[in-house]
């Protein structure tokens, strides 16, 4: 049932009030339920918080969170999974939470991402990026099927002024709710431009020449592209591109300074409802054909291409031996199906099973981060290999980003088909597998196709 705002406010106030005169600060938290909302009309409403904002939308189900500014924002460097979940737990212990309805990413929810390696060296380009960092929104949108909530979280100091505040809140979070999403058209493509593909070739083979001498079994590789704009590319215009174009894709977008990384993903990390676990086995490319036919057989070949179950094999091994080693019935299929995009087709093998007791989603995402199909086989020889060799830094790219509740649920993403937007630039990654046998000139292809899920949204050229 939806409530009045009345009624909500009502709950707002009691809870403001009600809370204890500790020393340190408390989380309060409270939940309504709403008509529907044009959550990208909420994300631009909230421009005050640029660098406060987050979008996140899942592939599969009908669900989007919208996080506008910060109740309190969280950042390790040391122990960043095990920091988070100690924080996290920490912040709930003393919060005061008015959340009747219970349902996925509704009352107090974290929202952020962990960096691909904290062991590279920093460049710059990721400064607003650190290698943890997750916030609670102050203004949280959830829709879950066809149903929309509205969380306000606050952190409340002890001398701060609980009528000042309750002013404050309740003005803001209506005018959010009234926003209508406005197109920025006008913003074009000055250039793009491959950062080094000749580079990238001769670093894939001297991948294959580590292979070769049994240094490694796998390692995925990157490069860079980089696209100029005749003036600022907001994000809310690229996340409704990328909306509309990758359906089958997790879009996501998190602010942080005068940056914001976006993307739209295919790969789920882990997704934890109710107990119940899902991993994604998500490696093995070919485009689209160009009619039913030519796809079709693209298709067949993938899934029947020694190279490319060889690079599949890799993830899911290591993801079942994680999976195993922290949840009971698990269930992983003996060969893998295509997952097919709008612009690739890849091979999938999805993992399930029920997360053992006291296990958290966190502790899965240290287990499980980077799986093979992002960092490599052996995981820290590929990695080195990664460090010593490819000339950028990945930052967040191919890392975890994603949400979890104070219910135990939660789901990160792989961010990978992303780039990283600084008011008239973006800086887009894209990535594939090396095994023995790949070839320098197919895997520069492989990873132009993967670019272009970006390009297009970015009204770059194809
Ligand atoms: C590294 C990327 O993609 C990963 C590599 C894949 C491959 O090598 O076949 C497929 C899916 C992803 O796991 C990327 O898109 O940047």
């Amino acid at each position: 049932m939806i409530e009045t705002t009345s009624f909500y406010h009502e709950k707002l106030y009691k809870a403001l009030s009600n809370r204890k005169h500790i020393d340190t600060p408390q989380l309060i938290s409270v939940t309504t339920k709403l008509d529907s909302v044009d959550s990208l009309g909420f994300f631009q409403a909230g421009k005050v918080y640029q660098g406060e904002r987050v979008y996140w939308t899942s592939a599969d189900t009908m669900f989007t969170l919208v996080g506008v500014g910060s109740a309190y924002t969280f950042e390790a460097e040391q122990d960043r999974f095990f920091s988070t979940r100690q924080m996290w737990n920490d912040v709930l212990a003393e919060a005061i939470i008015d959340n009747p309805y219970r349902i996925p990413g509704t009352g107090p929810v974290a929202l952020g991402g962990f960096s691909f390696d904290p062991l590279k060296e920093e460049n710059g380009t990721w400064k607003d990026f650190p290698n943890s960092k997750v916030l609670i929104p102050m203004y949280l949108l959830t829709e879950w099927r066809d149903e929309t909530y509205l969380t306000i979280n606050m952190m409340i100091h002890p001398d701060d002024n609980e009528d000042e505040l309750f002013g404050h809140v309740t003005e803001e979070y209506q005018s959010l709710l009234a926003g209508t999403f406005i197109h920025d058209d006008d913003v074009t493509v000055t250039n793009q431009e491959e950062v080094r593909p000749e580079e990238f070739k001769e670093i894939v083979a001297k991948a294959t020449d580590h292979i070769k001498s049994n240094r490694l079994g796998k390692v995925v590789l990157a490069r860079e592209m980089i696209v100029s704009f005749s003036d600022d590319r907001k994000a809310s215009s690229v996340i409704r591109q990328l909306k509309e174009e990758q359906t089958q894709s997790y879009i996501f977008a998190f602010e942080s300074g005068d940056s914001c990384f976006v993307g739209a993903t295919p790969e789920r990390l882990v997704k934890v409802e109710d107990n119940e676990l899902l991993s994604t086995c998500l490696a093995g490319t070919v485009p689209r054909g160009n009619t039913p036919k030519e796809d079709v057989a693209l298709g067949e070949a993938l899934i029947h291409d020694e190279k490319n179950l060889q690079e599949h094999d890799f993830v899911v091994q290591m993801i079942k031996k994680a999976v195993t080693g922290c949840c009971e019935n698990v269930h992983v299929p003996n060969s893998p199906v295509l997952y097919p995009l709008r612009n690739l087709q890849h091979l999938y093998t999805p993992v399930s099973g029920t997360l053992k007791e006291g296990v958290s989603l966190l502790e899965v995402v240290e287990k499980l981060h980077p799986t093979p199909a992002l960092g490599g086989y052996p995981r820290e020889d590929s990695l080195q290999f990664i460090r010593d060799y490819e000339p950028f830094h990945r930052g967040w790219y191919a890392s975890p980003v994603g949400w979890f509740d104070s219910y135990q649920n939660g789901e990160f993403a792989v961010a990978i088909r992303s780039a990283l937007l600084k008011k008239d630039q973006a800086i887009l990654f894209s990535g594939c597998g090396v095994v023995e046998d790949s070839d320098p000139d197919e895997e520069y292809k492989e990873t132009a196709v993967k670019f272009l899920p970006m390009i297009h949204a970015l009204g770059g050229r194809e």
